[in-house]
């Protein structure tokens, strides 16, 4: 039986695809998968589900699949609670409360904050004693500040480009995010063995990536 593996699609499974490769999995079906929503690998090892980030932590919980690969930012956002396994050290980015230049946070009255993190937001403003209205969104969470939906956002970003380009500034910064993968506790117990081969394939595959980037740093 191959390992189930429930890898969260669009920009997560394109990096993670470049370290599966490193670490020797041959990812030809993966990469040519077109619509196709469940590959096997040539090996017939690994069975990849392709799933929505949210829709992975719930195939975990129910022992749907043995392995997820998602962003730390759903699984806080999601109260997860599997085990955590590694941190693939990759879609980093930050969580950040930003809105327009002139806001003034110190104003008085109840803000409305617009966010796809309701969670992380409510945490967030309860660790700073406040009362916010928050409003979930599912995306371009960016609009919200610009179109009077909301007074700021609680959003991740990366390059900082599409805060700059809808002229929103950052007031805080809150966690960092990386991509992880956990194992179902019950699947760690049944198949202990494969699944540390595939965690520590991925460890060997995330040192090796480093010391490539190092060393083409030194050489510059
Ligand atoms: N700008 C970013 N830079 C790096 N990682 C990001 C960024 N945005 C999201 N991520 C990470 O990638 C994960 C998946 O994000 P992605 O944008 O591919 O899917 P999504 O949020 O469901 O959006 P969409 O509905 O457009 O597919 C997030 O949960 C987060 O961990
Ligand atoms: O700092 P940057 O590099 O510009 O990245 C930040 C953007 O990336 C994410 O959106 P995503 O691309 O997932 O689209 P979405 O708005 O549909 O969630 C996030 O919600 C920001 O909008």
């Amino acid at each position: 039986m191959p390992l189930k593996i429930a890898l969260t699609k669009g920009r997560i499974e394109k990096q993670v695809i470049g370290l599966l490769e490193c670490a020797g999995i041959d990812c030809t079906m993966l990469k040519n998968k077109q619509r196709k929503l469940i590959i096997n690998s040539a090996d017939g090892e690994y069975c990849f589900i392709l799933a929505k980030g949210p829709d992975v932590t719930t195939y975990l919980n129910t022992g749907t699949v043995d392995i997820g690969i998602v962003g730390s930012d759903i699984l806080t956002e999601h109260n997860n609670e599997q085990c955590e396994l590694l941190d693939l050290q990759s879609g980093k980015c930050q969580f950040v409360l930003a809105s327009t230049a002139d806001f003034d946070f110190n104003r008085p009255g109840r803000k409305v904050i617009g966010t796809k993190y309701p969670l992380i937001t409510q945490r967030y403003f309860e660790s700073l004693g406040q009362d916010v209205e928050i409003v979930k969104i599912e995306g371009s969470v960016e609009l919200a500040p610009l179109i009077g939906l909301a007074d700021a956002i609680v959003d991740i970003t990366e390059t900082g480009t599409t805060l700059r380009e809808n002229n929103l500034v950052i007031y805080d910064y809150l966690d960092q995010v990386s991509t992880r993968l956990v194992a179902n506790r019950m699947s760690l117990k049944q198949h202990t063995a494969a699944i540390f081969e595939f965690t520590d394939s991925l460890q060997q595959a995330i040192t090796t990536k480093k010391n490539v980037q190092k060393q083409m740093e030194e050489s510059k």
